[in-house]
This record gives structure tokens, C-alpha cells and sequence, in this order.
């Protein structure tokens, strides 16, 4: 079994390369204007349309209306759309079948009462990402660098999958990998050398630190 790696908020071609030569599994564009990684569209196409066929791309949005999700659809034509903000499940559903596309619920976490939340989506999104919780102050609801606390994890309902993400970084992810039952991880600013500036060196490191560790954990014994 391996796991699956996604490199989110890439936003140019050397990240984007790095990101496809180190192997990564799904790559993540940003529309988010307030985001250090926000894409305008055009850069977005240009980025998908190396990525395509090598990883899977995933548009990121927060509570876009369908207007942007349209823009995004003609643009980029991603293989997911990852909604990182207060969507509720019946906007998941309606997002899912307006679009014709995987969704991938991202839900903040800070309490095991965050889980509940979780069993809404069960069946609605086709994967759910778990993220640190922003604090009320952020200017954004992810790629903040920040982790929560993951034996929260134990008490999620085993059958539910899920991504784990928030502050990884290649120091932290065989620890992550180990201790969770996370089916793949996804990082941001834990591969770049400031807000927004993906770094190459950090990419390969993260994608390397991650399959090592995959291969130890799901290794025959
Ligand atoms: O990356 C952003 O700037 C961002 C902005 C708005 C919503 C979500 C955003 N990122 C979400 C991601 O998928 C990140 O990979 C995830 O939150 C982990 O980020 P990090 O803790 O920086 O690795």
C-alpha cells in the first residue's frame, strides 16, 4: 500500500516541476486572493496542463460561489475540487453534482467534537481532509503551518478515510505517518522557504521522508 502525497498551493513551473519529478500524487492550486499561493486562472491552466496525466490537480477554493467554480471548471479542468471553508454537506452535494467532479471536504480540527462534524460528509464528499483549526484571527483557513493535535485521530470513526494535513513538513511526516492511519498527507508551507515560495530541496525531502516511511509502515512483515 502506498500513500498518497499531495503538494498543495504550487504557483510556478519550478514548484511544479519539483513537485512532479519528486513523484507527488496530486498537486494543489490555490484561488484564494487572500492566500501568499492564490493562482490567477490563466497561471492555473498553464500549471494544470503540466501536471495532467502525471498527478492528479485539485482547484482549492473557499466558499466560492458557482461562478468561480465555472471559471475554475473552464480553466483548469481539475480532477478535484478541494472546499476548504464552512461548506455544509448539502453544498458539498450540490457542488459534486453541479460540477461532475471529486470533492474533497478540507474540516478544521482542534477538538474531538470536530469529528462529528466529519459523519455529515461521510458519503457526500469523496474524501475528507483534516487540517489544524485557524485561530479566529487568521486571514485564511489553511496553509498555515500549523498542526493540531493528532491522537484527536483515535477517536474518529474507523471507517472513515481520510488525508491528514497541517504543518507537515519531512522533519514531522514519518511521525505523522506512523502514529495516524492517514491514507495521504498534504503540505504547504512545510515545503516552502517563506510564505508562498516553494522550495525544491523541501519538496523532494517532504515526498522522500514520506515514502520511506509509508514503505516501513505498510512493509510485510
Ligand atoms: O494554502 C493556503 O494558503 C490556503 C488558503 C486558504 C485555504 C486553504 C489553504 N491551504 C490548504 C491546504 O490544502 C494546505 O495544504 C493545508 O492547509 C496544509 O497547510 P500547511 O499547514 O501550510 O502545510
Amino acid at each position: 500500500m502506498s500513500l498518497i502525497i499531495k503538494i498543495c498551493g504550487l504557483k510556478t513551473d519550478g514548484a511544479m516541476d519539483a513537485a512532479l519529478e519528486a513523484g507527488a500524487d496530486m498537486i494543489g492550486l490555490v484561488f484564494f486572493p487572500k492566500s501568499p499561493r492564490h493562482v490567477a486562472p490563466e497561471t492555473a491552466a498553464r500549471l494544470a496542463e503540466k501536471a495532467r496525466g502525471r498527478a492528479e490537480i485539485v482547484a482549492l477554493t473557499v466558499n466560492p460561489d458557482d461562478a468561480l467554480l465555472d471559471t475554475v471548471m473552464e480553466t483548469v479542468a481539475p480532477d478535484w475540487l478541494q472546499l476548504h471553508g464552512t461548506e455544509s454537506p448539502e453544498r458539498v452535494a450540490e457542488v459534486r453534482a453541479r460540477h461532475g467532479r471529486s470533492v474533497m471536504k478540507a474540516l478544521g480540527v482542534s477538538s474531538p467534537e470536530d469529528f462529528e462534524r466529519a459523519g455529515a460528509y461521510a458519503g457526500i464528499a469523496d474524501r475528507l481532509l483534516f487540517d489544524a483549526k485557524p485561530p479566529k484571527s487568521a486571514t485564511r483557513p489553511g496553509g498555515l503551518g500549523e498542526t493540531f493535535d493528532w491522537s484527536l485521530l483515535d477517536t474518529l470513526d474507523p471507517a472513515v478515510d481520510f488525508m491528514l494535513s497541517g504543518g507537515l513538513d519531512a522533519a514531522n511526516v514519518a511521525e505523522a505517518v506512523r502514529r495516524t492511519r492517514a491514507i495521504g498527507v498534504d503540505v504547504s508551507s512545510g515545503v516552502e522557504r517563506a510564505p508562498g515560495e516553494k522550495d525544491a530541496d523541501m519538496i523532494r525531502a517532504f515526498v522522500a521522508a514520506t515514502r520511506v516511511a509509508a514503505d516501513a509502515k505498510f512493509a510485510p512483515q
